[in-house]
């Protein structure tokens, strides 16, 4: 997978040399590449922001900018300039912004099927809403937000979203079922959460692990970790359990 970032602090994203998402990057399962916007903006100032029409706090970034630099990041590829990845013409382009649709791990899953994405994480009030106009089609522009709550900008949200996605891709973890193990993964785990985990020793500071987890006996384990998991999301999720589909719940499960 490639993936594109355009942003006026590429800095930011230093994170995504290390752990995990850079193992995955030296092994080229993912190809992130890091754009400066201000490397479009050509006035000696390098500015990428302006007053927003019909008053209002802030700044907005501006459009001829922001379409300069897409229109070089996709353009390259789409105009024959480099291979673009595993034939894609254009990549999936990603808006964080408080407004948009949740990004939940059925969209990660989602964006994780794409070969390439371009996020384009922004500053001061946002981008020029033409900006999504022109592009909404071509790179079927996608605006998301990473929770509700108030960020400073969009950075910190395209970190999430990178290490979301870039875990989900083959060959990332070591052990691919714990992709099918995590919260809110499709299947067994849908809208459950992950139940207490436990490592050697088998006890600590007077602390025991539950015995059934040193028998060796996996359906009993497997029994009690789903348990725990019924057990936890009704404690601090219990909306979640109402997403349930009731055929997922055995007589067992319905007992709890
Ligand atoms: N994704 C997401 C997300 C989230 N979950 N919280 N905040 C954001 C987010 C994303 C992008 C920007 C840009 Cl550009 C500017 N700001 C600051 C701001 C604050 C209040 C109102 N308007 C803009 C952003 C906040």
């Amino acid at each position: 997978m490639r993936v594109d970032i355009i942003s006026i602090f590429p800095e930011y994203f230093a994170p995504l040399d290390v752990s995990l998402m850079g193992k995955a990057r030296e092994r080229g399962i993912l190809d992130i590449r890091l754009h400066q916007l201000r490397d479009w903006a050509h006035d000696v100032h390098r500015t990428v922001d302006d007053t927003p029409y019909g008053g209002g706090p802030g700044m907005v970034m501006k459009p001829e900018i922001w379409g300069e630099a897409i229109d070089a990041v996709v353009g390259a590829a789409a105009a024959g300039g480099e291979a673009a990845p595993e034939g894609a013409v254009a990549p999936r382009m990603i808006v964080p912004t408080p407004s948009g649709r949740p990004f939940t791990q059925e969209v990660a899953l989602e964006y994780a099927k794409e070969p390439w994405l371009l996020f384009t994480p922004a500053r001061y009030e946002g981008i020029d809403s033409r900006v999504m106009a022109e592009y909404g089609f071509r790179l079927r522009v996608d605006e998301v937000s990473i929770g509700d709550y108030v960020l400073a900008g969009g950075e910190a949200a395209v970190l999430v979203m990178v290490e979301a996605v870039g875990r989900l891709l083959p060959g990332v973890l070591g052990n691919a079922a714990s992709v099918a193990d995590d919260s809110f993964a499709p299947g067994t785990m849908e809208n459950l959460l992950e139940g207490p985990v436990y490592t050697k020793p088998p006890t600590w500071r007077g602390h025991d692990v539950p015995e059934i987890l040193l028998s060796g006996h996996h359906g009993k384990i497997a029994r009690w970790r789903r348990d725990e998991a019924l057990r936890r999301t009704a404690e601090k999720r219990p909306e979640l359990l109402a997403r349930l589909d009731p055929d997922s719940l055995d007589k067992h499960d319905r007992q709890l």
